[in-house]
């Protein structure tokens, strides 16, 4: 059989190349701020937009498929991964940044079948950086293939962590003591795109060697997942155990020698699975 996902991994950079321009556009005007599940995550008429943009662009190319996307399951859809050919789609991944006019923006799309990840593509799109990666194709930032780094001495890394949109501060005080533990080992620095899916590509390319969260979602990190495996690195979970996409937790890193010694600094807080029973959540919007 040739190659059954071809088309559909197409389609997926077309539709990202056009998000990205739509988001390009739309931050040039004034943005509408709304917050969902905190009064730090927050959502505009932009990430709606390109969510409706992205779907149906894929669903009327194929109409049989399964869709997860973030802002659809904000209002209330279900965000269960089955063995279906499943998209998952995070329209504007960074809308802090992107309400702020921070320079990391980016459109990621990921493609699953039988729950396993078959491509993903992160356009970083006011770098106008698109990587991708095939499962068993290989990583690539544009045309240029993209590998991690060889560093295997924790002392000479760069790491990525995120502080979340969950500010109880008992997790934040984890965040911290976590980073603190990094910053101590020492590391060459701690570092952070205000994006899950750039930051994975960051991992993925070399510039970091390693990037990790507890409380990201499955659309934002499923296709940087694929596109750090494609250049060689490893996904784990924040206890060491395999990589769970539905867990909101996560570690991507160059190699296991770096993954493992993070693993040990990381205070683990629990966060609600991506696939446990459906919470909509309230949209507010300033009058
Ligand atoms: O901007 P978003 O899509 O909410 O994602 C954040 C994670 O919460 C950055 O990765
Ligand atoms: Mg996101």
């Amino acid at each position: 059989m040739g190659d059954p996902w071809l088309s559909a991994y197409d389609a997926a950079l077309r539709v990202a190349r056009k998000a990205g321009a739509v988001i390009r556009d739309a931050g040039e005007k004034e943005i509408k701020v709304c917050t969902k599940s905190s009064t730090v995550d927050l959502v505009t008429k932009t990430d709606e937009r390109v969510e409706k943009i992205i779907i149906g662009a894929l669903r009327e190319q194929f109409p049989d498929h399964c869709f997860i996307g973030e802002e659809s399951v904000a209002k209330g859809e279900p965000c269960n991964l089955t063995d279906k050919p499943t998209w998952i789609i995070d329209p504007v991944d960074g809308t802090t940044n992107f309400v702020h006019g921070f320079p990391f923006v980016a459109v990621s799309i990921a493609f699953a079948v039988n729950k396993e990840l078959e491509f993903g593509v992160v356009y970083s799109c006011l770098e106008n950086k698109m990587y991708r990666g095939r499962n068993g194709k290989g990583a690539f930032c544009d045309d240029e293939k993209i590998e991690v780094s060889d560093v295997k001495d924790i002392h000479k890394s760069i790491i990525i962590s995120e502080h979340g949109t969950d500010r109880s501060c008992e997790k934040v005080e984890k965040i911290f003591s976590t980073m603190k533990k990094i910053l101590c080992i020492p590391v060459h620095g701690l570092r952070g795109s205000g994006t899950a899916a750039t930051n994975m590509c960051l991992v993925a390319c070399g510039a970091v060697e390693a990037f990790f969260e507890i409380g990201i979602h499955c659309w934002d990190i499923a296709a940087g997942a694929v596109i750090v495996k494609e250049a060689g690195g490893v996904l784990l979970d924040v206890n060491g155990g395999p990589f769970d996409l539905m867990s909101r937790r996560m570690v991507s890193a160059n190699n296991m020698v770096i993954a493992e010694r993070i693993i040990k600094e990381i205070e683990i807080f629990p966060a609600d699975r991506d696939d446990a029973p459906i919470k909509k959540i309230t949209k507010f919007c300033k009058k």
